[in-house]
């Protein structure tokens, strides 16, 4: 697709057109970093406004981008209702605002468009945001080679199938509408799959959460890069206005770049996946996901899945500074509970008809119905008198997946640690590295403590007992075994 851009030099005059004012500062090129919002001056920040805040940017109500906002811009425009309409069940604030995006490309990209589409200030404010953003979704396949054994691997493979299966439903709503299939999907300037997952990227990375408008794209603001120690915050004034504001007792020089914060605790994985880049100033602890898969021979894995209901997982985490040593492990997996208990435990599924013909899936646990809390067994195992049992396996699990996890970190790790392939940009590089030793720290930490949770549990009086007591039979069934083949010799 022919996509125009604007030089950021038009910025000021798109912005005065718009009432967006900028006090202090300007939209200009950073290293490393796009575009970001720079002082032009020394701000004092005791020259404030009738709200009290001194505002570098003031952007107006109307400009901002939120489900409300498309659905305003969808009464003035009803072939646009029509196609929101045509996704009914598949709607969200995210999608909602993806498909004005597209709709807004599309006719950027298109000079006379025919009957559909509005032009309005996104139309144009889009051509000044970057042609690709630094996000896993948007590496080439080499790039995304970065990734294996790392906390992303799944998360952007599931994201890639996720965005597909969106474009397909899109694509198959939408050329139902003669109008719509003439606009989207016709001629030189169709969009294509590319350019729905650089639509996500953007959204995913601009998007803000604002105190009274929620979940939102806003022009201008979306300028302002993000720093573990940021200079400004956004907010709401009392006018809906969103404004760009200095943090107190903050001193800004001319030339400083103005910064917010994306997020204080969001992990490394986080950053990358949204953002397109790990924080090397990062000092709020560390955390990863992995998905957790039931033991492949476990007759009843499927049911177990099925009545969990979410994707099984486990979550480790870590406070403070990891690269400076940082706090305890922390590991939490609800699925592993569920996982680790059978039939023989007391665990049991039920089919149940119910009187219009369906079928019901029922979880017992000891007898009772707990089919609404499959992802409470840590308590439920803990109140059995095999608790420890119990939690010796789920211990031994975890720590299963997570040294399989690193054994598959250290064995696709690249060659070369210091430099990229010819077929790799620098800056993937680079953040794929640094993923690979946050993720790599935090699992050989994980490791260390869920083997002295094991060790401790094996030392446990109960576990001694039941452990003394299996061994006894398992030897007496080989007595048996023996003894039979015996038999059958004779
Ligand atoms: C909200 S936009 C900020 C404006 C953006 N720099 C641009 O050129 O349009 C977020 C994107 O800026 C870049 N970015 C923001 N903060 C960064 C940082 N501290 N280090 C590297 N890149 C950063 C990332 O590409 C991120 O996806």
């Amino acid at each position: 697709m022919h996509r125009p851009t604007l030089p950021i030099e038009s910025l000021p005059f798109w912005a005065r057109l718009n009432d967006v004012s900028f006090r202090h500062v300007k939209v200009s090129k950073i290293d490393g970093r796009g575009y970001g919002v720079v002082c032009e001056d020394d701000v004092e920040t005791a020259e404030e406004n009738e709200t009290g805040q001194s505002t570098l940017v003031t952007v107006p109500h109307d400009l901002v981008l939120n489900a409300a906002a498309v659905d305003e811009y969808a009464k003035e425009d009803k072939n646009f209702r029509q196609l929101l309409d045509a996704m009914i069940g598949h709607r969200s604030t995210r999608t909602d605002i993806l498909l004005f995006l597209l709709v807004q490309t599309a006719l950027a990209s298109r000079s006379g468009h025919g009957s559909v589409g509005v032009s309005n200030p996104w139309t144009e404010y889009l051509q000044f945001l970057p042609e690709t953003v630094p996000v896993p979704t948007l590496w080439t396949e080499d790039e995304r080679l970065l990734l294996r054994g790392t906390s992303l691997e799944a998360a952007v493979n599931a994201k890639l199938s996720a965005l597909d299966a969106e474009f397909g439903l899109i694509q198959q709503k939408s050329s139902d509408i003669p109008a719509w299939n003439e606009l989207l999907w016709e001629g030189t300037s169709a969009v294509s799959f590319p350019d729905w997952i650089r639509l996500d990227a953007l959204y995913r990375s601009r998007s803000l959460e604002l105190p009274r408008s929620g979940e939102a794209l806003v022009p201008c603001l979306d300028m302002a890069n993000h720093s573990a120690s940021p200079t400004a915050y956004y907010d709401e004034n009392l006018k809906d206005e969103v404004v760009l504001v200095p943090r107190p007792g903050v001193r800004l020089s001319k030339g400083d770049e103005v910064t917010i914060s994306y997020g204080e605790t969001k992990s490394a994985a986080e950053m990358l996946f949204s953002y397109g880049f790990v924080d090397p100033e990062a000092t709020t602890g560390e955390s990863l996901v992995l998905p957790l898969n039931p033991f492949p021979d476990d007759p009843l894995a499927k049911a177990k899945l099925v009545a969990f209901g979410q994707p099984p997982r486990i979550h480790v985490a870590r406070d403070g500074d990891v690269n400076a040593g940082g706090g305890p492990v922390r590991w939490a997996s609800a699925f592993a509970y569920f996982m680790c208990v059978n039939e023989e435990d007391g665990l049991e599924f039920r089919v149940l008809q119910e009187r219009d013909g369906g079928r019901q899936l029922r979880v017992f646990w000891q007898g009772a119905d707990v089919t609404d809390r499959t992802s409470d067994f840590e308590a439920l195992t803990g109140e059995h008198s095999l608790a420890a049992i119990f939690r010796l396996r789920v211990v031994v699990t975890v720590q299963e997946t997570l040294r399989a996890q690193l054994e598959r970190l250290e064995a696709t790790a690249p060659q070369d640690p210091t430099t990229p392939s010819a077929a790799q940009r620098e800056e993937c590089f680079r953040s794929a590295m640094a993923l690979r030793s946050i993720d790599t720290k935090l699992l050989e930490h994980a490791v260390e403590a869920l083997e002295d949770e094991r060790l401790t549990l094996l030392a446990d009086k109960n576990v001694v007992a039941y452990l003394g007591l299996t061994e006894a039979t398992e030897s007496d069934l080989a007595v048996d075994e023996a003894a039979n083949e015996t038999d059958d010799f004779s």
